[in-house]
């Protein structure tokens, strides 16, 4: 292990990155709300500003991942539709299988300059999560309670909101509803068989509502879907902690461009043409299994140093101030003083490390785990 290696795997550093994304995001959320009074005299700037508040936020994690990990992220696609990314709206259909493949996603946004404004269907739970879900709500991020009879009107409104969003967005969806694991895919796969569809091997079977849903209400604001499919080199399991620990990982990504005017609009044919892209997706991953890559030509855009600038920026801010009051407090002598700051230091990494949890498949939801009576017909 080199030097270098060592230090990013010391506890110290951990924490240290840890106190500047969280002394940072809550500078960011308090700013965050400062705009609230924007939104009704100028809703575009606030919805402007509030992009690139994000980005302060988000960025740090890309930071994280592409500088002090050093993860490295190939794309696969078609050199044509290079060029559209970053340029127009779309729709990303993602495979949920990895704890940092929402952070792989964020490293593309980086990539193609869409890092602050993208946005995605999420879980409600997450809304709750202190920083990330607080700045998700002021960038008007899609929440559902996994409910179709009431997120069919919530989520469609809150779709329809971001028809004039005057920024390049990508929205992702996670359509496996929730993350792979093996009891899940068991489940899923019985209710493809009492529907007759083709067995998954990679994934969970599409909830297909959320699909219909989002590309009904954004025709004419998204101009294609981005059929994303994510794998790791050498069958990794990355995780956020390895990441934090400074370990490298090594992602694939396969992304194929689909005008949105070749989705059905009918919602059965919807469901039936997102059932066909769930099997070829699983037959592209099948294709990584047995030969260690995706079809197609690589076109990986390069790392930008926007992220890594933002993160230093923070860290030059927020670390002075503390060593000063390092300096003060040991200086102090009061033992009271102490244990109460060492109190603190030991709730705040207690509230990263349940953050970190959201993150973590084994204390994931019970979504998808439930057998459900099936009508064999
Ligand atoms: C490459 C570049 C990347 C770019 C990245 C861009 C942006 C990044 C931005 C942010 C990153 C942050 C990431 C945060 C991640 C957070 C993600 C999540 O929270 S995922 C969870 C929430 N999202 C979803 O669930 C979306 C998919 N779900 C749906 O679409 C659902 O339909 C729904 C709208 C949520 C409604 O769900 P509900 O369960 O109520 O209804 P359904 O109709 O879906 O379910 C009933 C239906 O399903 C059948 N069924 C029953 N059991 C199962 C099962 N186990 N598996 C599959 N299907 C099942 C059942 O028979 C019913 O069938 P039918 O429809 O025929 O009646
Ligand atoms: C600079 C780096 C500092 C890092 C330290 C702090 C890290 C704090 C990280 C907080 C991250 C919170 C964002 C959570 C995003 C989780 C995405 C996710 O994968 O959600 C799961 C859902 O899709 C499905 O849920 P399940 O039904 O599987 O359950």
């Amino acid at each position: 292990m080199g030097l270098l290696q060592l230090l990013k795997s010391q506890f110290l550093c951990q924490l240290i990155i840890c106190y500047v994304f969280l002394a940072s995001g809550l500078i960011v959320n308090l700013l965050q709300l400062c705009t609230s009074p924007l939104w009704l005299i100028n809703k575009q700037l606030a919805r402007r500003l509030n992009v690139r508040l994000a980005y302060c936020i988000s960025s740090q994690m890309v930071a994280a991942l592409e500088w002090w990990s050093g993860t490295e992220c190939t794309l696969y696609t078609d050199p044509k539709s290079y060029s559209l990314y970053g340029n127009e709206n779309a729709i990303v259909v993602l495979n949920h299988m990895f704890e940092i493949d929402f952070l792989c996603g964020w490293t593309f946004c980086e990539r193609f300059g869409v890092l602050g404004s993208s946005k995605v269907l999420a879980k409600k739970e997450l809304a709750y999560v202190p920083i990330i879900g607080w700045m998700w709500y002021f960038l008007e991020i899609v929440f559902c309670k996994r409910k179709w009879e009431e997120d069919r009107t919530t989520v469609a409104q809150s779709l329809q909101r971001l028809q004039d969003y005057p920024e390049n967005f990508w929205f992702l969806l996670y359509c496996e509803g929730t993350r792979f694991t093996p009891k899940k895919h068991q489940i899923s796969m019985q209710v493809a068989e009492s529907k007759g569809l083709p067995k998954l091997k990679y994934h969970l079977l599409p909830r297909t509502k959320g699909f219909w849903v989002t590309v009904q209400n954004l025709r004419g604001t998204a101009a294609a879907v981005y059929d994303s499919t994510l794998n790791f080199r050498n069958n990794e399991v990355p995780t956020l902690l390895g990441i934090l620990n400074g370990k490298k990982y090594h992602a694939d990504l396969y992304v194929r461009r689909i005008p949105l005017e070749l989705i059905p609009e009918d919602e059965a044919e919807c469901a039936a043409w997102l059932h066909k892209l769930y099997q070829e997706k699983d037959s592209f991953q099948e294709h990584y299994t047995e030969t260690g890559c995706f079809p197609g030509p690589i076109v990986s855009p390069a790392r930008r140093p926007w992220s890594l600038i933002n993160w230093l920026f923070w860290s030059c801010l927020l670390l002075y101030p503390l060593a000063l009051l390092l300096i003060q407090l040991i200086s102090s002598g009061s033992v009271l003083t102490i244990v109460v700051s060492a109190a603190i230091c030991y709730a705040a990494s207690a509230g990263v490390r349940w953050m970190i949890g959201q993150t973590e498949i084994n204390r994931g939801s019970n979504y998808g785990n439930k057998e459900v009576p099936l009508n064999k017909n």
